[in-house]
């Protein structure tokens, strides 16, 4: 591994956990489209690998195979540690995890020292083979445990945030949408333009996607249900899929032709569902219930809207652009106007 490992232009995810905790399985399934069960398989990993994934913003996950000891003098931990904006540890939920909570504790006070503004998202992973009781008798035995770990290091004032996920389901993807939000510094305006969205287009919901690994960048502010985020991760590649088999036929093109991908469809529960096609790989999915209006006029109302609301992105990302190139990655919190309230200081460190 090379002196400076983290590409800096970049927020970066660091992978973390014991051998076969999943870690190779995530990143397969999340940024590779691989399927679940492939992962069976899948070799231990002997070196750090990393993935490149652009969505609004860039981003670089980086594993850190099991085997490796980090604290090991030659290696640059401290230089890692120093570069990344979230530290995701899995942990293995059907296994003995006791010496998993003793590493991550370790790392976390390693980590902190290094770099206090670190997300720490812990991830209780393979939880499906676990009945809905086990899944939240175990939650609440790793947070006490991990508790009583930092205790004894007396570390006090670390927030950890904790996810129950399995690549079998939405759960991984839903995780990762939270994780990456965390690094977003526009997060508070992406959600005022879609809250604005939902209320002038009178929609249910609406979720910012990204088309290549269906982890949502934003999203309104009304609570997420996994199963309407499923329907709508699941439009998208319907969506795909359909364009793939009617290329050149349909009106709307295919994503690589650089024109906006477009698509409607009626629920079986009547609910409409929207996909439009965003900047950087992004696509906007709403859900609409019908109501008096006749539902072309709504959709005439929704196409127009949708226009603005791409336009308000596009000026998003063009100032977040100008913000990266033209200043040091810690000056962006600083900048009122872009940081908006409710943006914290820890995303600005990624940059
Ligand atoms: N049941 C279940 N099994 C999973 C899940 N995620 C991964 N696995 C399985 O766990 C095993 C180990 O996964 P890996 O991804 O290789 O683990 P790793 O953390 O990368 O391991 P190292 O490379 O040794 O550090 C594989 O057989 C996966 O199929 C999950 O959500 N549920």
């Amino acid at each position: 591994m090379d002196n400076n490992p983290i590409d800096a232009s970049k927020a970066t995810i660091l992978l973390m956990g014991l051998r076969r905790g999943g870690k190779s399985s995530i990143c397969k399934v999340v940024f590779h489209n691989m399927q679940p069960l492939d992962t069976l398989y899948l070799e231990s990993t002997t070196s750090p690998t990393q993935e490149h994934f652009s969505t609004l913003i860039d981003l670089a996950v980086m594993e850190l195979p099991g085997q490796l000891n980090y604290f090991e003098p030659n290696y640059e931990s401290e230089q890692l540690f120093k570069s990344v904006g979230a530290l995701v540890y899995v942990i293995d939920s059907q296994d003995e995890y006791l010496n998993a909570l003793t590493n991550l504790a370790m790392i976390i006070e390693y980590a902190k020292n290094v770099n206090p503004y670190l997300n720490i998202e812990v991830l209780i992973h393979k939880v499906d083979g676990l009945t809905e009781d086990f899944k939240m008798d175990i939650q609440r035995d790793i947070m006490q445990r991990i508790g009583d770990e930092l205790l004894d290091l007396g570390i006090e004032g670390i927030q950890l945030s904790f996810y129950l996920t399995s690549i079998f389901d939405h759960s991984i993807y839903e995780a990762f949408s939270r994780i990456v939000q965390k690094l977003i510094p526009e997060l508070p305006f992406l959600e005022n333009m879609l809250d604005n969205l939902v209320q002038h287009s009178k929609l249910e919901k609406c979720f910012l996607l990204d088309i290549n690994s269906k982890i949502y960048v934003s999203t309104d502010s009304s609570p997420v249900d996994i199963q309407t985020y499923e329907v709508c991760a699941e439009f998208v590649d319907v969506t795909i899929d359909l364009q793939d088999l009617y290329k050149g036929k349909l009106q709307n093109s295919n994503t690589q032709d650089g024109a906006d991908m477009k698509s409607v469809s009626v629920l079986n529960n009547g609910v409409v569902i929207y996909l439009k096609q965003m900047i950087r790989g992004l696509a906007l999915v709403t859900l609409m219930r019908p109501d008096d209006t006749d539902i072309e006029s709504r959709l005439t109302v929704m196409d127009y809207n949708v226009d603005i609301f791409k336009k308000g992105l596009e000026k998003i990302w063009e100032k977040s652009k100008l913000i990266t190139s033209s200043t040091g990655p810690n000056d962006t919190h600083d900048d009122a106007e872009n940081a908006g309230p409710g943006t914290n200081g820890n995303t600005s460190a990624t940059y």
